[in-house]
């Protein structure tokens, strides 16, 4: 496919210096091109869509080889990836040995650091910015950051730092009134209201220009400036960023590249904290987008003509808990839905639509969604806050604080648990087994069907003993039927059997697979699924597992934490002799993106290679004791 300046490999040398017509025309072709691309692959497309004039004024106006640019989640970077080498990876975006579709150090020099989790952009910025001045050297940095992210409660921590700190530092706020689905909060709010008249950033540029020109006297110099505060103040209503310390400068078309210029090059000039709210339209460009934002921020593959998707939609455990939290809802009053900005994703839309009193959405703002529902709780209602296993990672302190101390009988249902795939290391699942573990008087629950989702939230609503967890994986694509598990006999040991298969939640999949191929090499099995992931194991499990003295344990979690651990440690402290014990999981290490299934096989977590590791470690245990019984 052919794109005309996009084509150019002088481009990013020549971009300074295109004219408005041929910006015009770049902006069309990256347009382009992002649909070309994510319609084959998938990937995030209306906030890419968004941001094209805005990467484009950023690159124009800095050498982000040298100058430090941060995107805030990094889902928008396509158009920041396209200009900086990577046009021609993008037929591998977000696959295994591809690109990110975040920002990726390893991946350029021009990604300034790990991004993928909201909010955390002028934190990091603020750092980097310390870091240039104490050491003396001299770039800009600069951190873009949506109104959605601009929700969480951390960026008001940096922004109050860095205010203070009078760091020269430039902060873009991309307005979109959007976060995934429909922005929320007072700051959502604020924002719409904010106006600063042009005239007054023209008469800024004048007072600026004279200033320059006539060299007046430095006491002049500082009336004038006195002056300017004073008429602003007078005519503008003063932003809450001004009162934080920071230059506010804006709001500006967010698709007019030489007006975005413009206020950088004043941002860069000023040498100060600086932010410049910019107004953009989510899903510019392509009318499916600009029309259903929110439907349009994560896609999978689609027809560009009609914006439907190549897959018919099949449902998942998200899906199929938000079915059962309207069921239960609806006999129980006091069951209330907390999300922090992804009801769709949660599968939260339908119970928000039904019950919206009892549907809350903060923002991104984990932290406060866990220690709001322990409030909730606390008081009497149940509530429910759902929320992907990785962004919960926010809220550990919130779980020990506000919820487990005091024993909060609060609900928590943690999605995306377990291997994503396409989003990679940032958004893996894969340390809630062992944080909740740990903590005491927590209850996690790990359904391997939809079935049992459904029949542990039901559970769980009705649990008073402390706080109470289901994690789940996104599922989807056929593997989780209704009987899915009830299908299979509740295995107890078999006299003889040779391994124990021990896994709970989606990763019975592989114990199954495992052990189909461990019996095909006469190896008999037995498959044990464990439902309560913080229950001690029992003295049957115990013994069973010890008369087959072989057992093999798969959980998609690190290590540190897992159940094998703990299975290890429990046979190890109660002296039990086992032949051997071998551990599957996501072994400590981070995994790129991929399909979920090839992250399996990257961690060797897949049924095949658990059945290759079970043979290798009876082979050697043949050589060792001569024993051929097995
Ligand atoms: C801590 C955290 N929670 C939730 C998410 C999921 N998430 C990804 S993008 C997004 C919305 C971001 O909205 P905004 O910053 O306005 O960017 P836009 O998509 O509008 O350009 C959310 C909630 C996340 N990445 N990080
Ligand atoms: C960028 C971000 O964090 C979200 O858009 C996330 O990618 C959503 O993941 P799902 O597609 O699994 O809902
Ligand atoms: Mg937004």
């Amino acid at each position: 496919m052919r794109y005309g300046l996009l084509d150019r490999d002088d481009l990013p040398s020549m971009l300074g210096s295109l004219t408005k017509e041929q910006l015009d025309e770049l902006c069309g072709e990256i347009r382009q091109f992002l649909l070309d691309h994510v319609s084959q692959t998938g990937g995030h497309l209306a906030s890419n869509l968004g941001v094209v004039e805005l990467t484009i004024a950023l690159h124009r106006c800095f050498d982000t080889s040298r100058d430090r640019l941060l995107f805030d989640v990094g889902h928008q970077c396509y158009t920041h990836k396209i200009l900086t080498g990577r046009k021609d990876a993008f037929g591998q975006l977000r696959q295994f040995g591809g690109i990110s579709g975040f920002l990726k150090p390893s991946e350029s020099i021009h990604d300034a650091c790990i991004t993928g989790h909201a909010s955390s952009s002028i934190s990091v910025a603020q750092g980097m910015a310390h870091a240039r001045t104490l050491l003396g050297e001299d770039y800009s940095v600069v951190a873009v950051i949506g109104d959605g992210a601009l929700s969480g409660g951390m960026a008001y921590e940096a922004l109050n730092s860095a205010g203070a700190s009078k760091e020269p530092l430039i902060v873009v706020l991309n307005d979109n009134n959007m976060s995934i689905d429909k922005n929320v909060g007072a700051m959502s709010r604020h924002l719409q209201h904010l106006r600063v008249q042009p005239e007054y950033i023209r008469m800024k540029q004048d007072v600026k220009q004279v200033l320059d020109r006539s060299r007046v006297g430095e006491r002049a110099a500082n009336w004038i400036s006195r002056s300017k505060r004073a008429v602003k103040s007078m005519v503008l209503q003063c932003s809450m960023f001004e009162q934080m310390g920071f230059t506010y400068l804006g709001p500006v078309d967010g698709h007019d590249v030489l007006a975005i210029c413009d206020l950088l090059q004043i941002a860069k000039d000023m040498k100060k904290p600086v932010l410049i709210h910019v107004k953009t339209k989510k899903g510019k460009g392509y009318s499916y987008a600009e029309q259903q934002p929110n439907k349009y921020h994560g896609v999978s593959k689609f027809n560009i003509a009609t914006g439907q998707p190549l897959k018919k939609a099949v449902t998942n455990f998200s899906t199929e808990f938000g079915k059962e939290l309207v069921r239960l809802a609806k006999t129980n009053p006091k069951i209330c839905a907390i999300t922090a900005a992804m009801p769709s994703g949660t599968g939260l839309g339908t119970f928000s639509q039904l019950y919206p009193q009892r549907f809350f959405d903060v923002g991104i703002a984990e932290e406060h969604a866990v220690a709001m529902t322990a409030g909730m709780a606390k008081q009497g209602l149940r509530p429910v806050c759902a929320l992907y296993s990785t962004f919960l990672q926010r809220a550990y302190d919130q779980l020990i604080h506000d919820v487990a101390i005091d024993h909060v009988p609060i609900v928590l249902g943690i999605d995306r648990a377990g291997i994503v795939g396409e989003d990679g290391a940032t958004h893996n699942g894969v340390f809630d087994v062992g944080f909740l573990r740990q903590i005491p008087g927590m209850t996690l629950l790990a359904p391997s069907s939809y079935a049992e989702l459904r029949g542990m939230l039901r559970s769980a609503v009705q649990h008073t003993d402390g706080p109470i967890a289901l994690r789940y994986p996104r599922g989807g694509e056929g593997a989780y039927t209704e009987d899915h598990w009830q299908g299979q006999a509740a295995v107890c040991l078999r006299e003889g059997t040779d391994v124990a298969l021990v896994s709970y939640g989606i990763m019975i999949n592989e114990a199954l697979q495992a052990a189909e191929l461990l019996e095909a090499h006469g190896v008999s099995t037995a498959v044990y699924k464990i439902n309560i992931l913080t229950a001690a194991f029992s003295d049957e499990f115990l013994r069973q597992v010890s008369q087959c003295g072989r057992v093999a344990v798969i959980e998609d979690v690190m290590h540190a934490g897992g159940v094998g651990q703990a299975l290890a440690e429990t046979l190890a402290l109660q002296q039990i002799q086992m032949n051997w014990i071998r551990l599957f999981h996501t072994d400590s290490s981070f995994a790129p993106q991929g399909a979920v299934r090839q992250i399996y096989e990257y961690y060797h977590l897949d049924g095949n290679a658990v059945a290759k590791t079970c043979l290798e470690a009876i082979q050697h245990e043949k050589e060792e004791t001569g024993r051929s019984s097995i």
